[in-house]
């Protein structure tokens, strides 16, 4: 196995050129000139690519537990978490024994089977959805949630808020966070009027644009689709009872209130980010979406909600929706298994490893004197390369990300892999053992300093 880390005290001017030094990543280059070759930008989903902090991708050869394998050898502990499903961490025994098996029995058969039945009863059981239909993306997950809530109420207008990412989504692609965030994108060519016309954005945690596009387009709206918690932005938690007022002025004006947990979903908390504001401040959504977690790393998603809604769906009701591969049994397997594995003590040892990490991060960076602010939502949470508290998208743009990119790079020398966007929450699993955490905590220092001598040297989000 040879290490990844090697000069964490680079050059902020090398931050983003693959500072890692040189011949190291000799495979993954090959790799992705070849991936260039034949894939746009070399990759299959945006956010993989390192246009946001500059340098080569890691291909990925194998995982377990915390930890990813390159195809150079280096080995790095992951804070990607392959962008949230990873709650166990990689390559978990008890779900890779329980896939293997389902894979045994066939893989895929066009027909109902146990296993997404028991996905769904969990899921109900978790949350407070009636009804449950899965899909194999989040994005289909948020698309279905958005055309059964406009069938339902017979409406086209759909609300976002700035920075909350909901999949790619034709009428969703509008000031989604993260993939455009970091590309720089307002919205997505490709993405007609007529789609995005009805959508209506407004900004995080405010009251009184939501209020007043309620006042505007009440009548027209079919629903609020908002995340529980933003973490496509960073993670950005609503203010307290934001999440309450969503949901009493949607039924004021008899629209639907839909709350993506796509991320948060199993991960925020064990009923999500549901679990620790609605449950307890009283609210329902009208229907939910879920993905990632549910997955157990396999393509897994769903969306739920209030029986009389969901009986509006097909079969039972006109709103057609379908896949071939919905309900998956190795997919439903994984899930499952996962579900059923994320036992309290799980979500105990991740938010404690949270918080560790938040603590050591906040004090590297302070002791190099470069400006950030931690925020959290249940066990989720992400740094932020500014200072003072961020409530939305205008917050978190306000970033160094010059600065980002030289800590990243500081900390992927080290051996440690964070999410190649300032924009992502860094996701921890209950694999993160005692020397993940040393790991990182080594790495931290010097890429503060790294982070130190970019800060305010170029771009800002
Ligand atoms: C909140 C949220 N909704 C929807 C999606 C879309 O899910 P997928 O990437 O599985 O299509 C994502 C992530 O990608 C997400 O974070
Ligand atoms: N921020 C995205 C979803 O959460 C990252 C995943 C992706 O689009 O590849």
């Amino acid at each position: 196995m040879v290490e990844a880390g090697r000069d964490s005290e680079q050059d902020p001017a090398r931050a983003g050129t693959d500072a890692g030094g040189a011949g190291g990543q000799a495979a993954s280059r090959a790799l992705f000139e070849r991936a260039l070759a034949v894939t746009p930008g070399g990759v299959n989903s945006p956010v993989r690519a390192f246009n946001g902090v500059g340098g080569t991708p890691r291909f990925i050869t194998s995982a377990a537990g915390a930890r990813l394998t390159d195809a150079d050898g280096h080995e790095y502990v992951d804070l990607i978490g392959s962008w949230g499903p990873m709650l166990l961490g990689h390559a978990h025994p008890e779900v890779v024994a329980a896939v293997t098996a389902a894979a045994a029995r066939g893989t895929s058969y066009g027909t109902p089977t146990v296993p997404e039945l028991e996905l769904a009863e969990e899921i109900v059981a978790r949350t407070p959805v009636e009804r449950v239909r899965l899909v194999s993306s989040g994005t289909e997950a948020t698309m279905s949630a958005i055309r059964l809530a406009r069938g339902f109420t017979g409406r086209d207008v759909v609300v976002k808020f700035a920075g909350c990412y909901h999949g790619h989504v034709d009428a969703l692609l509008a000031s989604a966070g993260s993939g455009l965030a970091t590309f720089a994108h307002s919205g997505s060519p490709g993405v007609p009027e007529s789609a995005a016309g009805e959508t209506v954005v407004l900004p995080y945690n405010d009251r009184d644009a939501v209020t007043a596009a309620f006042a505007e387009h009440g009548p027209r709206i079919a629903c609020l689709i908002t995340e529980a918690a933003a973490g496509n932005m960073g993670v950005v938690p609503p203010d307290p009872g934001f999440n309450r007022f969503l949901s009493e002025t949607c039924a004021a004006h008899g629209a639907l209130f839909v709350t993506d947990e796509v991320m948060t979903g199993f991960r925020a908390s064990a009923r999500g980010y549901w679990g620790i504001d609605g449950a307890v401040e009283g609210w329902t959504p009208d229907l939910m979406t879920f993905g990632k977690v549910m997955g157990g790393g396999f393509p897994a998603a769903a969306f739920g909600g209030r029986a009389d809604i969901m009986a509006r769906l097909s079969p039972d009701g006109p709103v057609y929706q379908a896949g071939t591969l919905s309900g998956n049994p190795v997919a439903t397997t994984a899930g499952l298994t996962t579900l059923r594995l994320a036992t309290p003590e799980v979500y105990e040892h991740v938010a404690k490893a949270g918080e560790i990490v938040k603590q050591e991060a906040s004090a590297a960076l302070s002791a190099a004197g470069v400006p950030h602010h931690v925020q959290s939502a249940g066990t989720m949470f992400s740094v932020f390369f500014r200072e003072g508290p961020v409530r939305d998208f205008d917050d978190a743009s306000g970033q160094d990300l010059t600065a980002y990119a030289a800590f990243f790079h500081a900390m992927l020398d080290a051996g440690v892999h964070l999410p190649p966007s300032a924009y992502e929450a860094w996701f921890l699993s209950a694999a993160h053992d005692d020397a993940a955490l040393e790991t990182i905590a080594a790495a931290l220092p010097g890429a503060a300093r790294a982070a130190a001598r970019a800060a305010g040297t170029g771009v800002r989000g």
